[in-house]
């Protein structure tokens, strides 16, 4: 039985299975907080995009948005689908190189790159550098004379709208820390001091304009914009970009009032809209990149905990404690994302009343859901989170010195424990005695 469009499955016992897997069973072998992740729903989200680029006839890059969730397997089931990797730190970077990413492959993000980073990126040869601002520019100029290397690069611009998201994630625009406002005319600038230095090759142009977007408008409103700019400096200059990366943020389904587009209509109207535009300014049509990260990950992700105590307020609301937490899934706190689950191991049961996830932080704000009907809740059952895999790990924190939770994968039948969990000797490993 499957269960309001969510990509899990209810077994003949009655618990919730992932990839065809009693999570009951994964939590005895692995304990909780468990992260789990369906391996085949990760590799059809991929091949949703490359496919259906392909079947357009249209030259592009999927570039996985690593800071979704970030680890050496993750990144080697990307490599296995054909994806680029978009990174943003040196960590990132490292655990691309390490799961043997292709460095042409990869794609170098970040407001504030440090010259460490640039040189990681230039000596490892990595496919584009987004540059983001003029200081990175200067760094960029510095470190390609000191190595004596080329890059190819695009830049980030801010076509500043706003996407009905989050302010947190909302990141195209005007007023926001990442790249080049295209109205004020820095992103020109930044083009032309790119675009004549005789070690850059200036690709494009990228922007992302926030994430959990439902609509393709909002992409097609960001595309018109960028074709503002590429027409005008088509007139001025003769320019016409060989890339356009219009970044990620296709939503995904957290609870049933999400309602996602199927990903393969994000690129047919991505690439209509590319398009007409080269068309009518008779450019040819440039490559086109995207970079989604959560609409990859993010519901082929679920996070198992133990329900320890409870508290009940009379006339208020009952409180249900977890393992894990605003340490393990941030969201919530950070956002006020909204999350749906079910316990596992009464995933048939009706629910019979509405109670509130409450983490084991020290901290009132460590709620995981407000209001989720449940049926009666015992210490011992096990909640499982649905649409956790975006997010969750890459943003865990040791707060409370609580250990990361430990990450497993299922596919094809078999489960594989791909992050292991955290020890409190890993956690003090860094520690310097004070005596
Ligand atoms: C530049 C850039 N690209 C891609 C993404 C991935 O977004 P999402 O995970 O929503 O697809 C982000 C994160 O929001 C981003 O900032
Ligand atoms: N971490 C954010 C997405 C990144 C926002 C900016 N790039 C989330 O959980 O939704």
């Amino acid at each position: 039985m499957s269960l309001d469009n969510y990509p899990y499955q209810i077994n003949e016992n009655g618990h919730l299975e992932i990839g065809g897997i009693d999570t009951l069973d994964l939590v005895k072998k692995y304990g909780t907080p468990l992260y789990v992740y369906d391996i085949a729903l990760i590799r059809e989200r991929c091949r949703a995009f490359v496919e259906t680029f392909k079947k357009l006839g249209v030259k592009a890059q999927v570039a996985y948005a690593s800071k979704a969730f970030s680890s050496i397997a993750i990144l080697q089931v990307m490599k296995q689908e054909g994806l680029s990797v978009d990174v943003v730190s040196e960590g990132e970077l490292f655990t691309a190189l390490q799961a043997g990413v292709n460095p042409e492959k990869i794609h170098m993000h970040g407001n504030n790159k440090s010259p460490r980073e640039l040189e990681m990126a230039i000596k490892n040869n990595i496919g584009c550098i987004v540059v983001d601002n003029f200081y990175e520019i200067e760094l960029l100029k510095e470190l390609l004379a000191k190595y004596g290397k080329e890059t190819d690069v695009i830049i980030r611009v801010t076509p500043g709208i706003k996407s009905e998201t989050h302010q947190y994630i909302m990141t195209g625009n005007e007023d926001s820390k990442f790249g080049f406002d295209l109205h004020n005319g820095q992103a020109e600038e930044a083009f032309l001091l790119l675009h004549e230095h005789e070690a850059i090759n200036f690709k494009g142009l990228h922007c992302h304009i926030g994430s959990q977007i439902f609509d393709t408008e909002r992409f097609v409103l960001a595309t018109n914009i960028l074709f503002d700019a590429i027409s005008k400096w088509n007139t001025k200059y003769g320019y016409s970009p060989e890339v356009l990366n219009l970044g990620g943020g296709f939503g995904i389904r957290y609870t049933k009032d999400d309602q996602p587009l199927p990903l393969h209509k994000y690129v047919e109207r991505l690439v209509e809209t590319v398009q007409e535009h080269s068309d009518r300014l008779g450019i040819p049509m440039p490559e086109i990149w995207i970079e989604p990260g959560r609409s990859i990950v993010g519901d082929a992700g679920i996070t198992l905990y133990t329900i320890g105590s409870t508290k009940h307020i009379p006339g208020v609301r009952d409180y249900v404690s977890v393992d894990g937490g605003m340490t393990d899934n941030i969201r919530p706190a950070l956002y006020q994302a909204k999350y749906h689950g079910v316990l596992a191991n009464k995933a048939n049961h009706p629910s019979s009343s509405v109670v509130s996830i409450a983490g084991k932080c020290c901290e009132s704000g460590d709620m995981l859901v407000w209001d989720l009907p449940l049926p009666d809740v015992e210490s011992g059952d096990i909640l499982a989170l649905f649409s956790t895999g975006a997010y969750g790990y890459s943003m865990a924190s040791n707060y409370n010195r609580i250990q990361k939770a430990a990450v497993v994968f299922v596919e094809n039948g078999l489960d594989k424990l791909v992050i292991k969990r955290e020890t409190y000797e890993d956690i003090v490993s860094h520690d310097l005695s004070y005596e």
